[in-house]
């Protein structure tokens, strides 16, 4: 399986008269895990909501081969999802009713929730680690517990393009590293393809099949983990050098960021 996911051409936005991205263009295959990284307001947020169509830029973007205009919104809803930003807003639903929201786009109007519904989000509350908590209110839950809950809900649209903005942000290390096993599982046995926007460039290195960086809103590298580990890379991106070792069980380069 090596077909393409998305293929973006000549994206350009322009909101409120400012260029926020331009000139981006980019093939993601079927199955690769691709991290985007940048600095803060370098676009990628924005980058992830022109292919959930949240944003309607110039250009072209087609997913599985189709023009992401052509497809109705359960459609997109069905082979994209989406694990938003935490941003701390109310949520006034169980863990359950949550992550059963997320079957919306298997839906037909009026219809009811299946057993087939109900036996995917059990699925999804367990392999997340959230089924301990699934009858809590979600605005009872640590930031951690949540993104989880996110996570979970993505999971029952059974798409197969998963969209994650910074997903590890509030997660402690021990959770950081369930997050990863667990999407590491959804790439190479369900084959489903990682979009990850992180500020973590070791975890981009060492968990990204590849890695693309934006900076005002263009894209200025586009390779692998192990090119992009390189001051001339990261220079370039965050006017920041980096001082370099090696992890000690996987042999990854870490970049750790040199006093000025
Ligand atoms: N609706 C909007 N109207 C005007 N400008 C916007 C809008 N949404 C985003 N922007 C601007 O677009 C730029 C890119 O924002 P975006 O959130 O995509 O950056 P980012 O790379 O995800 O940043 P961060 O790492 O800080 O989360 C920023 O300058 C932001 O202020």
């Amino acid at each position: 399986m090596n077909s393409t996911a998305l293929e973006i051409e000549d994206l350009f936005l322009f909101l409120n008269g400012k260029t926020i991205l331009q000139d981006i263009s980019l093939a993601i295959a079927q199955g690769e895990r691709l991290a985007i990284v940048g600095p803060n307001g370098a676009g990628k947020t924005t980058f992830l909501k022109c292919l959930l169509r949240l944003f309607h830029g110039s250009g072209s973007i087609k997913l599985l081969g189709r023009k992401i205009a052509d497809y109705s919104q359960k459609e997109l809803a069905r082979t994209l999802a989406y694990v938003p930003q935490l941003d701390g807003q109310s949520i006034p639903f169980t863990v359950k009713e949550f992550v059963l929201m997320g079957r919306y786009p298997h839906l037909s109007p009026f219809s009811i929730l299946s057993p087939e519904d109900y036996r995917i989000a059990d699925w999804a509350l367990a392999l997340t680690g959230t089924r301990p908590f699934m009858d809590r209110l979600l605005d009872t839950l640590s930031a951690g517990e949540r993104q989880k809950v996110l996570i979970a809900a993505s999971l029952v649209q059974e798409g197969s393009i998963l969209l994650l903005d910074e997903p590890m942000a509030f997660l402690d290390p021990r959770h950081q590293v369930d997050i990863q096993c667990l999407l590491d599982q959804l790439n190479r046995e369900h084959g489903i393809t990682l979009l990850t926007v992180t500020h973590d460039i070791n975890a981009a290195i060492a968990y990204s099949t590849r890695i693309i960086a934006l900076k005002e809103g263009t894209l200025v590298f586009n390779g692998t983990p192990e090119a992009f580990a390189d001051n001339r890379i990261l220079e370039i991106i965050y006017q920041q050098r980096f001082l370099f070792t090696h992890h000690p069980q996987t042999g990854h380069p870490i970049a750790i960021a040199q006093n000025q």
